[in-house]
């Protein structure tokens, strides 16, 4: 395909002919929200949305005015045009059922509108993360029909708003990236079939939660802190932005492993992200351009849902570094790792003669 002038419009009517011929139009609506949320969050503080609401959303979490106004975006921009059964968001307790004025069809769509929004305040790139599921008949969707492994995703994407906006899309056939072109308006094709490295020397992951995670975890990420002098024999950058679409693009772009892994600190949570509209899309993208996605003991794509809302562990990335943060669970799993003995602890360390 050539690369400068293929706009999102044409390739997803190209990507999409024959059985999901519909879904083009709905992920043309989609990219059309991105716009309006990119013209919002790139207006700051001239705005006047930033900061809080007085609201919580289901996760209990405080809802930004920019975390309501970008899921109203998306319900505005998607619901008229008969493509769906129904939408879901982080933002909102229950599926939304489109208004009785407009058509229905077969599609889901699920969406984390705006991810980071901690870092809306203090303009650091933010996102919109998307999955688009189907349901076998038409009508109105109940919460269960969204309640599909990853694997069954038809497509997925996020949009990122940072120096440029970018749509970062898959239907199964490889991970494509569209900057915006402010001027035209249209998403231009920049970033065609993107590849994940295989190796990389780059980790992602909140060390404040340190003590929290699992031995494997601190194993991999101890090893890699260790640099040259330890098992790993290679020095390793680190990175957190707290905003997953920004590090998986980073990740994208030239490599590297995310990790929100299982930790204890709140025992009634398997992990910090959400399966269905952070994890699945995230981990088909990252799929589809050649690594891996896993919660450390399994593929994030095979989990099946219990419920819409419900948080998974995530390592995704590079496929040798997840490979081997998984083993890494295996051999803890099943005994054969030797327990992780912290530096500060070690012999001839601080607390040692
Ligand atoms: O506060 P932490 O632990 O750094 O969490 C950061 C994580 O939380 C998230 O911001 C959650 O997304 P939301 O802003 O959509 O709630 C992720 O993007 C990110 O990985
Ligand atoms: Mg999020
Ligand atoms: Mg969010």
């Amino acid at each position: 395909m050539h690369i400068g002038r293929t706009t999102l419009s044409k390739f997803v009517i190209e990507q999409t002919r024959g059985a999901h011929s519909e879904m083009g139009a709905l992920l043309i609506d989609v990219a059309a929200a991105v716009k309006t949320i990119s013209g919002l969050v790139g207006k700051g503080a001239l705005s006047g949305f930033s900061g809080s609401m007085d609201s919580t959303n289901v996760q209990g979490e405080v809802q930004k005015k920019l975390d309501v106004l970008t899921n109203e975006a998306i319900l505005r921009h998607c619901e008229w045009g008969g493509q769906l059964a129904g939408m879901a968001s982080e933002e909102m307790d229950a599926p939304y059922a489109i208004p009785a004025q407009y058509p229905r069809g077969r599609y889901l769509l699920i969406f984390d509108p705006l991810d980071g929004s901690s870092n809306s305040d203090v303009n650091v790139s933010v996102g919109t993360i998307f999955s688009i599921l189907q349901r076998s008949t038409a009508g109105d969707a109940e919460a269960a029909d969204f309640l599909q492994p990853g694997a069954q995703q038809i497509a997925a994407g996020y949009a990122i708003y940072g120096p440029s906006t970018m749509l970062v899309l898959t239907v199964g056939s490889g991970t494509h990236g569209f900057t915006l072109d402010r001027e035209s308006g249209n998403f231009i094709l920049t970033h065609a079939d993107i590849r994940v490295p295989e190796a990389t020397r780059e980790f992602a992951i909140n060390t404040s939660n340190a003590r929290f995670w699992e031995p494997p975890v601190q194993r991999y990420v101890a090893e890699c802190q260790a640099g040259k002098t330890g098992v790993r024999g290679e020095d390793f950058n680190m990175r957190w932005i707290a905003s997953m679409v920004a590090e998986v693009h980073r990740i994208l772009m030239r490599g590297g492993i995310f990790m929100y892994p299982k930790d204890s600190k709140d025992p009634s949570r398997p992990g910090r992200l959400r399966l269905l509209y952070e994890a699945n899309p995230m981990a088909m993208l990252v799929e589809q351009a050649g690594g891996a996605a896993s919660t450390g003991r399994g593929r994030i794509l095979e989990v099946v849902p219990e419920a819409l809302h419900q948080r998974v562990p995530v390592i995704l990335g590079s496929r040798e570094e997840v490979e081997r943060v998984e083993r890494y669970h295996h051999d803890h799993d099943t005994g054969v790792d030797r327990p992780y003995v912290s530096p500060l602890f070690a012999e001839r360390s601080l607390f040692r003669d």
